[in-house]
Formats: C-alpha cells, structure tokens, sequence
C-alpha cells in the first residue's frame, strides 16, 4: 500500500514542492493541500513546509497557525498523525502550541544559510526512527528566525522526556538554546526543526557532496521514518 503524505501550500511556502518530491523520492505518495480548506484528503501524514508564509508578517508562522487548514493538522496531530513541521513548518508548529517554546530573530540578526551538521539524539520520534541515537547527518539550514527559545523548566521538561531530537553540532548557528535545532511532542508523532531534510534527498543535490563519506542523502531518513512509523500502524 502506497502511503500518502500531505503538504499544506501556504501564500508564501517555498518549499512545498521539494518537500513532495522528496515524498516521491521516499516511495510515497505526496498529496498538495491547501492552507484555505478543511480538507485533509485522507492522507496518513502531514508536512508543514518551509518559507514565507503570510510574509513572516507579525510573527514568523503566526498567521498559519491561525490558517483555516490548522484546525483539522491540530486535530489530526493530536490523534497521533505523524506530523513534521520544517523550519517555516517548525514556527508554525510552536505558533500553534502543537509544540513548546518558540524561535527568534537568528542571534547575529542575519539570515543564515548553510550546509548543517545535526546529532540525531531521538530515535524515537514518526520523523526519526531511521537513524541511529549519536549519529551526525547534513543538510541544509536557512532560516532567519531560527534560535529555539523556551523557559528553562521548559528546556529541562524536553530533555528529560527526550524530546530534544536535533542539536546543532560544531558552532551555534543561530543562538539556539541548549544548540537545539528540532524537538518533538510527548507521544512522537510531531517534529519540528529548523534545517531542510527536503533538501537533502538526491545524489549530487544535497550539501557537502564533495566530502566522499556523505553522499548528500541524510534527509532521506526522515522521510524512511515516517513511512516505518506508518507501517506500524
Ligand atoms: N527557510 C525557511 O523556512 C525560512 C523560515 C522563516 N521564514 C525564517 O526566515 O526564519
């Protein structure tokens, strides 16, 4: 059985089009949704992509979170739909409560772009379970509000769950507390991050080609997981 993997289009999404295409490349099915209805077309999962929406106007991923779409995701999320919100995505995620805290203006007030190395310290997420616990992937990180912030008893509450799924590795890009780059909710099924998996799918496409020992491909896992999650089912 073919899954079938969702991508809400907001005005201003960037990124949903990788992100179907990365579904393909992944085995499953993508299905485009749209910001303005209540349909989720029966699909098994959902991606929020990355981007612009609404213009990052009042807050970055405010405005979406608000969208008509949002009420049948946050239904669904809370069901157990596996569900990874990716950078754009992730703001829109934190704006919708789905997940804690929230992300700020990068600490050095640009935008940043570049190739990100990640430590996978969650297994045990919809949007992970591909990977093992410790090991380092790339891909590519661009985001101008991407520094995770939360209260400390906030910080302590993710870790002690292991809710912390990414941590930035080498130097900060963006002033993130405790280096965090994506988190989870309690039972798994939501993620959020800032770095773009979509981007990292296709040999000789993905960042850091010219290094003989990655071939370019980390984001692949997420989207493996999320189909083993569904299989699970
Ligand atoms: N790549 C993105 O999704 C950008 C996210 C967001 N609008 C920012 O600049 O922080």
């Amino acid at each position: 059985m073919t899954h079938r993997i969702g991508v809400v289009t907001f005005p201003g999404s960037l990124d949903d089009r990788d992100a179907q295409r990365a579904i393909r490349i992944a085995g499953a099915e993508p299905v485009a949704l749209w910001h303005a209805d209540h349909d989720l077309q029966g699909v098994d999962a959902i991606i929020l992509p990355g981007g612009f929406s609404y213009g990052d106007y009042l807050r970055a991923g405010a405005i979406a979170a608000r969208a008509p779409i949002m009420t049948e995701v946050i239904s669904a999320a809370n069901a157990g739909m596996p569900v990874l919100g990716i950078c754009n995505g992730f703001q829109m995620l934190t704006e919708a409560h789905l997940l804690p805290g929230g992300l700020i203006r990068n600490e050095k007030g640009n935008f940043i772009r570049r190739d990100q190395g990640l430590i996978v310290e969650s297994t045990d997420t919809a949007w992970s379970n591909a990977f093992t616990q410790g090991q380092e992937i790339v891909i590519p990180l661009k985001n101008g509000e991407g520094g995770f912030i939360a209260s400390n008893e906030e910080l302590d509450r993710l870790e002690g769950e292991g809710r912390v799924v990414f941590r930035y590795s080498g130097s900060n890009p963006n002033g993130s507390m405790r280096d965090i780059a994506g988190i989870s909710n309690a039972a798994g099924n939501v993620v959020g991050l800032m770095p773009h998996p979509e981007h990292a799918v296709e040999p000789g496409f993905g960042p850091d080609t010219q290094n003989a020992m990655r071939s370019g491909t980390d984001g692949l896992g997420f989207f493996a997981s999320a189909l083993t999650a569904l299989l699970a089912v």
